[in-house]
């Protein structure tokens, strides 16, 4: 391809015709002085010498014109077939993609579409504003930010509203490496993860219920052992860290059995609860409330000393005693015994804690039940005496 043609197809069709108008033009007026000037001065055989030359260059001119219009339709046509392609290929795409030039869609896919719930067409009409109308601003904010060329990458989670009014979430990263006519352009992917996110809220949430199942006694709605394990060495090593006390309580059912066989299993099962239930009444927000196991409980009371223990663990006590189990038209009356321990006196480590106040239980149980005794021994209740242990 000659200069001359690399030049002429480098114009587009509009040019092209513009510029054989603008050539017939100058050879008019070239002929109109030539013609002009043979009149005043040359011979007959000048004028048709100049009209020949005219003739051929005219010609000339208008084969290469002619090609350069081949030329530029070939490529028009190539590049319309290229853009064909690319956009079958883009609507395959498994995520949304769009392109946005300034406050308006330029392009956007079929999937993008499906995503939002409007047509392509709709969409093209649209500004980009629309779609994140009354939702999160985060779009706007960050579109914003690139299009004013503050930043060369975007990626954002942000809500959306569909056609039919439904609001999803979707995952937008961006860039805006390509400009058209000198404006940015935004290409951005779009993926809805609304499903996603419902999916691992879900999984979360029978996380959560799995954990509390794990840790919760299913009788009596109380933490069990092993939460008791995990969260007492926790609760001692923050009191050690804040130079606090901590005082541990066990509890257990007087008579239990015998509960059980005068009035059945079931019987025995609502007085655990009936328990618990006054436990956890009794409770701060702070305190540890567990079924250690069988009838016995456990209380953790963080900074809390032996000496207020003991009288939490004393009103506990009365409450019990005072409230009878209602079973099967039965009043039944229990009673509690308890043993009170508390760092660092009663023991330093979760083990000796433990032990200690077992030993202080077994202590008021042998002292007569329906009491609370400290490892300290410095507290003592008032009770019917009832040493059968
Ligand atoms: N209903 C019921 N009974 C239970 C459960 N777990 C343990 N027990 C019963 O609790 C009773 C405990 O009896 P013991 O260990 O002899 O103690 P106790 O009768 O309370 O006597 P003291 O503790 O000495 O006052 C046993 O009969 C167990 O079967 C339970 O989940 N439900």
């Amino acid at each position: 391809m000659s200069n001359s043609e690399a030049s002429l197809s480098a114009l587009d069709e509009q040019g092209l015709r513009a510029e054989i108008v603008r050539l017939n033009k100058v050879i008019q007026a070239l002929m109109d002085r030539a013609e002009r000037a043979g009149g005043s001065n040359g011979s007959d055989f000048d004028r048709f010498q100049t009209t020949v030359i005219w003739e051929e260059l005219v010609e000339r001119r208008t084969q290469e014109l002619a090609k350069a219009l081949r030329e530029n339709e070939k490529i028009n046509r190539a590049l319309r077939e290229a853009e064909q392609k690319f956009h079958s290929v883009l609507d395959q795409s498994l995520v949304g993609i769009t392109m946005m030039v300034e406050d308006s869609f330029h392009y956007v896919n079929l999937k993008f579409a499906g995503i939002i719930g409007y047509s392509v067409d709709e969409i093209l009409r649209m500004r980009p504003t629309d779609i994140a109308d009354g939702c999160d601003e985060s779009f706007v904010r960050e579109t914003t930010r690139l299009l004013a060329g503050e930043t060369e990458q975007i990626s954002f989670v942000t809500d959306a509203k569909r056609k039919d009014g439904q609001v999803i979430t979707v995952e937008v990263s961006g860039n805006s490496s390509v400009s058209i006519a000198g404006k940015r352009v935004l290409i951005a992917v779009w993926v809805d993860i609304t499903e996603r996110l419902r999916n691992e809220r879900a999984v979360q949430l029978l996380q959560e219920q799995l954990r509390e199942q794990a840790t919760r006694d299913p009788l009596t709605g109380l933490y069990n052992r092993l939460f008791l394990n995990e969260n007492l060495a926790r609760e001692l090593l923050q009191a050690k860290r804040l130079g606090q006390s901590i005082s541990v309580v066990m509890a257990d059912l007087d008579h239990f059995k015998a509960i059980n066989d005068r009035h059945g299993h079931l019987a025995g099962d609502e007085a655990l609860k009936h328990f618990a239930a006054i436990m956890k009444r009794y409770s701060r927000g702070s305190d540890i409330s567990c079924r250690y196991g069988g009838e016995e409980f456990f209380w953790v009371l963080p900074n809390t000393t032996e000496a207020t223990a003991y009288e939490r663990a004393n009103e506990l006590r009365m409450a019990i005693a005072a409230e009878s189990v209602f079973f099967n038209c039965a009043s039944i009356t229990i009673t509690a015994s308890f043993g009170v321990a508390a760092y660092p006196a009663g023991g330093m480590t979760c083990r000796e804690l433990i032990a200690s106040a077992d030993a202080a239980l077994y202590m008021a149980k042998y002292a007569g039940r329906n009491q609370v005794r400290c490892i300290s021994e410095c507290f003592t209740t008032e009770t019917g005496a009832d040493t059968s242990i």
